[in-house]
């Protein structure tokens, strides 16, 4: 698996895929300060849930790159980086890490501070792959050899730090000798689909069909999907789910043809403050992603455009949320609660290894 980044120690940079080239090029770009991560982030050239997250802590590191900077700089850096993309829960957890490293280590000497804030982030990086590792043992639990699937945007490694969340069993699959098939929405816009899943599975040897988003509820009249998987930005505490744009309608096709809807996600991106889905914050984007997105003018100058980036899918349509903590079922309230209540014993029960 290709992560989305790479940290550069000898250099003190990241060297970081830009992922709006994809699937043309392959282009590592050096980033060398938070600014330059915080544009990073906002152009999507790094982009999916856990990976902006991976991307913001370090942006934070990056801030004591030059000898003369101190706590001041780490502080203005996690917000700035905070105020890249609104939706993404995994960036706000990240930073929220980052910022008790600060608080713990503010007067502590400038190398100390620098490197326990680069273990900080090393460790939300190393989490997420483990956590990777498990959502694709878990989905295969329910997506069985010969399946196939349904899956929208990109959810690979690129979008984390390796397995991916609900490309993971596909990719796992592949490891193990089970054999998925993906239907590939292209997922308009942007194309995360047609550019970075359709990529990635080629290169994993996963078979794969790609389609555009209209497609989707054609393929299901077939008969030809047997499960519908998808990842997730951020998911409220009553189990309703914020992923990418035109998640919500393949919840409501799936429903209508009888088909399973998994939602594949690290608990990293559970957001147990947020009570439902209607809290959520949906990023809008630039109109011209819309107008302009295939290198050419395809609307008229002066027609109105709506381009949120997500929407968000109600518990009720969602048959499993997939995590790296176990398989979620309904009622969600309840089944999220206990896993809550899990997190915080094992955060306050000292650790015997
Ligand atoms: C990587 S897992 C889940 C999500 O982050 C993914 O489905 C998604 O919506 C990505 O949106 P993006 O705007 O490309 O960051």
């Amino acid at each position: 698996m290709i992560p989305p980044l790479y940290w550069n120690d000898e250099a003190f940079r990241v060297d970081l895929l830009d992922q709006t080239l994809l699937p043309v090029e392959e282009r590592w770009i050096p980033i060398e300060t938070p600014e330059q991560m915080a544009e990073a982030i906002r152009k999507l050239r790094v982009r999916g849930a856990p990976a902006i997250g991976i991307a913001a802590a370090y942006g934070v590191v990056l801030a004591l790159r030059r000898p003369e900077s101190g706590p001041e700089d780490v502080r203005r850096a996690i917000e700035l980086l905070r105020g890249t993309r609104p939706t993404a829960v995994n960036l706000f957890g990240a930073l929220r890490r980052m910022e008790a490293v600060l608080e713990a280590y503010r007067h502590a000497d400038r190398e100390t501070l620098r490197s326990r804030l680069l273990a900080e982030a090393r460790a939300i990086e190393e989490e997420d792959r483990e956590a990777g590792r498990r959502l694709g043992a878990y989905g295969l639990e329910l997506l069985k050899d010969g399946m196939r699937v349904l899956t929208h945007c990109h959810t690979g490694g690129v979008a984390t730090s390796g397995y991916g969340t609900a490309l993971a069993p596909f990719i796992l699959g592949k490891e193990r000798g089970v054999r998925l098939e993906a239907w590939v929405d292209e997922t308009r816009p942007l194309l995360q689909g047609s550019r970075i899943t359709a990529w990635e599975l080629l290169k994993a040897g996963v078979p794969a069909t790609l389609i555009t988003d209209s497609m989707a509820a054609h393929v299901m009249q077939q008969g030809w999907v047997d499960a519908v998987i998808v990842g997730a930005d951020r998911i409220a505490a009553n189990g309703d789910v914020a992923n990418k744009i035109g998640t919500y309608g393949l919840a409501v096709l799936a429903r209508a043809h009888g088909i399973p809807f998994y939602v594949s996600a690290p608990v990293s991106t559970i957001d147990f403050e947020t009570p439902s889905g209607k809290e959520i914050v949906i990023e809008e984007r630039d109109p011209r992603e819309i107008t302009h997105g295939f290198g050419q003018q395809t609307a008229p100058e002066g027609i109105r455009v709506y381009n949120p980036a997500f929407d968000v899918t109600p518990a009720e349509l969602v048959t499993a949320i997939i995590t790296d903590r176990g398989i979620l079922r309904p009622p969600y309230p309840e089944a999220l609660a206990a896993l809550r209540a899990q997190l915080e014993t094992e955060a306050t029960t000292p650790s015997t290894t």
